[in-house]
């Protein structure tokens, strides 16, 4: 059995204060039995998570991370950096980094090697955009982003979450259904099964307008092991009704 993997993106949102209150409802409201739960934070606030968050069975993890192992990067921050801060996982190339940052897919493919080998998970972001949609290339983009980090990680690639988000999804309030997120992540879980034979440890989230009220549907579909969250993880009650949404699933393959 597995249960689904539930990550809050508070992107850049937070202060102090605000998160000592939302942790502390997180750690008061969290059923272990019902799901994993992690939180993704700006960066400044990863020590204020771990010394929060340290044995709640809650994890936690960062937004980005560096190219780089480390030097004069000014302004970056290294994977070894996020471990020292207790960090599990790290988000790498989420579509706001791609957008406005210009992150290609061979950078984001050098963010995943650069994690696992400090032995951070990457979550790593694929979606397509509403015209890529449109024009009937969602397949070919996912396939594209996730080939790269693929090619880059080579047989760690059973190691990484990928999370599925659709653009067009994003902050929008318009989620995917979930036969169009199902029908993507079919075509992700193919294209790791043929990459590792151990591509059942792989998880792959749905992200994208996910809420209270469309969560157990998607968190229902077969390949949808779990969801990144933006907005609503910023709210305790929002964020937990997701979590409790999740079924608990007997390993698909
Ligand atoms: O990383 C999270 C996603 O960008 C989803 O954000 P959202 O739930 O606010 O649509």
């Amino acid at each position: 059995m597995r249960k689904k993997l539930i990550v809050g993106n508070w992107k850049m949102n937070g202060s102090q204060a605000a998160n000592a209150e939302l942790l502390a409802a997180l750690k008061a409201g969290f059923n272990p039995a019902q799901s994993e739960l992690a939180l993704c934070a700006p960066a400044p606030y990863l020590l204020q998570l771990q010394a929060a968050l340290q044995g709640s069975g809650i994890d936690w993890g960062a937004q980005d991370v560096s190219a780089h192992e480390g030097g004069a990067y000014t302004g970056e921050v290294s994977a070894a950096m996020l471990r020292d801060c207790g960090s599990r996982y790290v988000i790498v190339g989420h579509s706001e980094r791609r957008q406005y940052h210009g992150e290609s897919d061979d950078l984001v493919a050098l963010k995943a090697q650069r994690a696992l080998a400090a032995g951070l998970t990457p979550i790593v972001c694929v979606g397509e955009t509403l015209p890529d949609r449109e024009a009937g290339r969602t397949e070919f983009v996912v396939k594209r982003q996730l080939s790269a980090v693929i090619h880059a990680v080579g047989h760690c690639c059973s190691e990484i979450v990928v999370a599925y988000e659709p653009v067009w999804a994003i902050g929008t309030g318009l989620s995917a259904s979930a036969e169009q997120a199902q029908a993507v992540h079919a075509v992700l879980r193919a294209q790791l099964r043929a990459a590792t034979a151990q591509a059942e440890r792989n998880r792959i989230l749905y992200g994208g307008s996910m809420n209270a009220a469309n969560a157990a549907e998607l968190l229902r579909q077969p390949d949808i092991d779990g969801g990144l969250i933006g907005g609503a993880s910023l709210k305790a009650a929002s964020f937990l009704s997701i979590a409790a949404a999740s079924p608990v699933v007997a390993l698909s393959n």
